[in-house]
């Protein structure tokens, strides 16, 4: 008994200067971990934020983005956080009463200044870019687009956002700015991965924009665009066919089944037992047909539904002119196309069509697409109205046009072929965020793109954390091997008897 108590009272770790020196030490480590934790740990997120109208040929519809405050240029993405239709139809409908297109944009602005925490209105920046819709009546009445412009820019002011100006998007423009959305959504730019070409079907124009290995500017500059993006150049092909867009390319085959000014048109892209009757001016009244008015056409034609998948082709084909092309290759107009290099992304109209047909999956060999296609052609018109109750007219209607037109354009137009059909992918968000070029212009204009490869930090947060604590319990560990002289001595040693 009295050999235990003479050990404890020897053993180190029971001395008062011991075991004060162990708990300054632990003490100190547990600190030094602690303040180097709390000192590099992110700050809490602030966000900021942009709004782009993306004022269509068929409708406008606003964006709210968002991203986090302190990574403007470096890792943080922009998201979409809200979007908002704006009822009725595009600005460029509003021509002869400018103001009402100004209105239009009242609810989808006052729903904007919910979704923007109202610290931020001020420095928010507020964008408008319009499309084909206003790129034709521009064509066929400046004076009346401007005074739209004027319009929405006296309705955007109003906004307590920073407005940045209303204006019209080259087609270059709109093809550019949807591939960089695509791209940077899907994280391609930033880490130089293989890029993903953008297939754009509005209701006046269609775009198509991809990166060819073949392709380096030179055959046809008005093609090409040159990015130098997170310190990789890229060199885009991307063209916009105006008048190619679904209302307008519907415009161009009827134009060419009215061209004698018949009464009665027997229309193989509409269902069989559809029947309507159209106004030959309004058909003719946009710059894309307006030259082929036939000469004493009554004032109005009826056109009836034959449902025909196949005839519809032949009449869609004629919409693309083959006879001229001065490049080594062309899509179709004389207009120059590299290689088709995949994968593809198509989204709005491409997306809206091909969803309501169930036809989104391309792993589906094309040649069963164009037999569903056609079943879909060839079903009466009472029975697709009665099918689809909620849709709306105007776009059921036009679905077996609107298919048919789809993949004439790709496979006649673009080149696609059966294999190369399924490298596109019908799309309509990526991550929460909608396919289209609002996302790229705004990235654009706010600089959110860096040129040059951002520098980060050389270990993310979780990794800094980890070695700190890795190397505090290493010096504690150590510590504590430095007190080994101090260390009982008893328990191992020979007992002498
Ligand atoms: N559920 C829907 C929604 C739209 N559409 C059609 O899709 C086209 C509009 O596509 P969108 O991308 O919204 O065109 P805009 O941006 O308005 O036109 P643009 O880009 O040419 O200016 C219109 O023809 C419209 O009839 C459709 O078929 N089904
Ligand atoms: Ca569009």
């Amino acid at each position: 008994m009295s050999a235990q108590r003479e050990m404890k009272e020897k053993n180190p770790w029971h001395m008062p200067v011991t075991i004060i020196i162990t708990v300054i030490g632990v003490i100190a480590i547990v600190a030094l971990v602690t303040v180097a934790v709390l000192q590099n740990r992110p700050l809490p997120q602030k966000y900021k934020y942009g709004i782009v109208l993306d004022a269509g040929s068929s409708h406008t519809a606003l964006y709210i983005y968002e991203w986090p405050a302190e990574k403007d240029n470096n890792t943080g993405r922009a998201e979409q956080k809200h979007s908002c239709k704006v009822k009725g139809p595009g600005i460029s409908s509003y021509a002869s009463a400018p103001l009402k297109a100004g209105e239009s944009l009242r609810a989808c602005m006052q729903e904007a200044e919910q979704w923007v925490p109202e610290r931020r209105h001020r420095e928010t920046p507020l964008y408008l870019g319009a499309t084909a819709g206003m790129r034709l009546l521009n064509m066929e009445n400046s004076t009346a687009s401007d005074g739209v412009f004027r319009a929405v820019e006296g309705a955007l002011q109003k906004a307590p956002f920073s407005f940045q100006g209303a204006r019209i998007l080259s087609g270059q423009e709109e093809g550019a700015f949807g591939w960089v959305t695509v791209n940077y959504l899907d994280d391609r730019l930033k880490q130089g991965l293989e890029t993903t070409g953008a297939l754009d079907l509005g209701g006046a124009s269609t775009q198509i924009s991809f990166i060819s290995d073949k392709f380096d500017g030179s055959e046809s500059q008005s093609n090409s665009v040159a990015f130098r993006l997170y310190g990789n150049d890229y060199n885009l092909y991307t063209h916009s066919f105006l008048c190619y867009g679904k209302d307008q390319a519907l415009r161009l085959t009827l134009a060419h089944q009215t061209q004698s000014g018949p009464n009665l048109i027997s229309d193989p892209c509409f269902n069989p037992g559809y029947s309507s009757t159209k106004n030959y001016s309004a058909i003719y009244d946009s710059p894309c047909v307006s030259n082929r008015k036939p000469q004493g056409a009554p004032l109005s034609f009826i056109q009836e539904g034959k449902g025909n998948f196949l005839q519809c082709q032949e009449v869609v084909k004629n919409v693309f002119n083959f006879t001229h092309c001065k490049y080594s290759q062309c899509s179709f107009n004389g207009v120059f196309q590299p290689l088709l290099q995949g994968p593809f992304g198509a989204f709005s109209a491409y997306y809206f069509v091909m969803n309501f047909l169930n036809l989104t999956d391309t792993t589906i060999p094309l040649e069963t697409v164009k037999q569903k296609l056609a079943s879909y052609c060839a079903t009466p018109w009472s029975q697709i109205m009665q099918q689809h109750p909620d849709v709306k007219v105007k776009y059921l209607a036009e679905y077996c046009f609107s298919g048919t037109y789809i993949l004439t354009l790709l496979t006649e137009g673009y080149n696609f072929t059966s294999e190369s059909y399924s490298d596109i992918k019908f799309i309509k968000k990526i991550k929460g965020s909608d396919a289209g070029w609002t996302l790229g212009y705004m990235l654009n204009l706010t600089n959110m793109i860096p040129a040059e490869a951002p520098d980060s930090p050389p270990l993310p947060h979780a990794g800094y954390v980890s070695i700190v604590t890795i190397m505090a319990i290493l010096l504690l560990i150590l510590f504590i091997i430095s007190l080994r002289p101090l260390w009982p001595r008893c328990s191992k040693q020979p007992q002498i008897v």
